[in-house]
């Protein structure tokens, strides 16, 4: 049986990168500072399976530090080392694209940190061809400040909100009821043709439901319209190749559907897990299963919450013996992650981090890899075990 799983841990990093620099983030490091938030209020945050696999020593490769708390205290079960993102970009497609085995060469399109953040014109086009009256925001912005913000004004006015963020993105969030979702969803693919010609990767749905700042609440209906990854992926080249590839969570946007397979969606990581052990349970010789587990990111990690951070990255850790109970000899699983968004750093954005790389199964070799100088080796590495071409770029481990 030779099956494999990539499982992306949606934020998680391990320490800045060489170059954080560049991005305004030295110093920052999720995984390490959610333990040292955990060591320094408590009995600490323990990981224990996570830890068998090598994430706390991948963590010690990266930043020469051992998380507190993390040391495992048995044999080490897997490969374990960190991988070092060669794309500019510190947003999701560029992390999720590389690890797929496409690393983005060239720079997306950004919007300025300036009110208003979008261009004027690009603004009347879409006021116009989508029948509205104005739009609020026009800024860069946290999803959920801004709604609690301009959540009333929008109601009233009927005016989506426009926002961006240090990614290559344009968000619109709008009230699911008082708005409409399909209605958002319209006005959502009127700005995807328009942002093409700025090269921005995504634009967003955010709809939100609630009556006030107090209760205002983004639902499980976000949408993602995503330019396609420039050449092929790890999973088209399955697809391709004939192979079964099942996707959970928002892998499919991600890629803009490009090799997605069947794609299995659920709100939450512990649903998303569920999903993802339906789906490993179906998942035939030679196909691969790429999951995302995307709470750490956008319920914790932006939100500056390393309590929750921790607390998920302790659900998650709890559910991995299921997982373990269920591949046969010649699985392979590879855990990783597409940036950093670290919980205790200024700001809500990502921040520019080496990822973990944890590749496991039984009968699979351990050990260190220690520093890997793409995520594409991940790539090459699942290419190379289920017998495919490989995409243009990465070193199997
Ligand atoms: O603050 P929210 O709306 O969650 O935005 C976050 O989500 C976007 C897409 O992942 C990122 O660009 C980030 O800024
Ligand atoms: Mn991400
Ligand atoms: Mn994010």
């Amino acid at each position: 049986m030779a099956r494999a799983l990539i499982l992306v841990l949606d934020s998680v990093g391990i320490g800045a990168a060489e170059d954080a620099e560049r991005y305004g983030d030295v110093g920052s490091d999720t995984l390490g500072h959610v333990a040292a938030w955990f060591a320094q209020r408590g009995p600490g945050l323990h990981l224990p399976n996570l830890a068998t696999l090598g994430l706390a020593k991948a963590a010690e490769a990266s930043t020469g530090r051992m998380p507190p708390g993390l040391a495992a205290t048995g044999r080490i079960t897997a490969r374990y080392g960190y991988g070092v993102e060669t794309s500019r970009g510190k947003d999701t497609p560029s992390g999720h694209w590389e690890i797929a085995g496409v690393p983005v060469a060239t720079d997306w399109g950004y919007f300025p940190d300036t009110q208003p953040c979008f261009p004027p014109e690009l603004i009347a086009a879409l006021v116009g061809r989508c029948g509205l009256d104005g739009i609020l925001g026009d800024r860069h912005a946290s999803g959920t400040a801004i709604i609690a913000e301009l959540g009333d004004e929008h109601i009233a006015t009927g005016r989506p909100i426009v926002y961006t963020s240090a990614d290559s993105v344009m968000q619109i969030a709008a009230h699911e009821q008082a708005f409409g979702l399909e209605r958002l969803y319209a006005v959502c693919a009127v700005a995807r043709e328009l942002c093409d010609p700025l090269d921005i990767g995504r634009v967003i749905a955010r709809p939100f439901l609630g009556s006030s700042a107090a209760d205002f609440v983004r639902t499980g209906n976000r949408r993602d319209y995503a330019v396609p990854p420039p050449a092929p992926t790890i999973l088209e080249l399955a697809e391709k190749a004939g192979r079964t590839v099942i996707t959970i969570g928002k892998i499919g946007d991600i890629f803009a559907h490009v090799g997605t397979g069947e794609v299995l969606k659920a709100a939450g990581n512990m649903a998303l897990f569920d999903r993802m052990l339906e789906g490993l349970d179906r998942l035939p010789e030679q196909g691969l299963l790429m999951a995302n587990f995307i709470d750490f990111d956008s319920l914790y990690g932006h939100r500056r919450d390393p309590k929750g951070y921790g607390q998920a990255l302790k659900e998650f850790d709890a559910r991995l013996p299921e997982l373990a109970a269920r591949l046969k000899p010649g699985d392979l699983v590879v855990i990783s992650a597409d940036h950093g968004c670290d919980p205790t750093y200024p700001g809500s954005e990502h921040t520019r981090e080496h990822v973990p790389i944890l590749a496991y199964g039984p009968g699979q070799p351990t050990g260190p890899i220690g520093r890997r100088d793409s995520l594409a080796d991940i790539a090459a590495t699942v290419a190379r075990h289920l017998d495919l071409t490989a995409p243009g770029a990465g070193t199997p481990f």
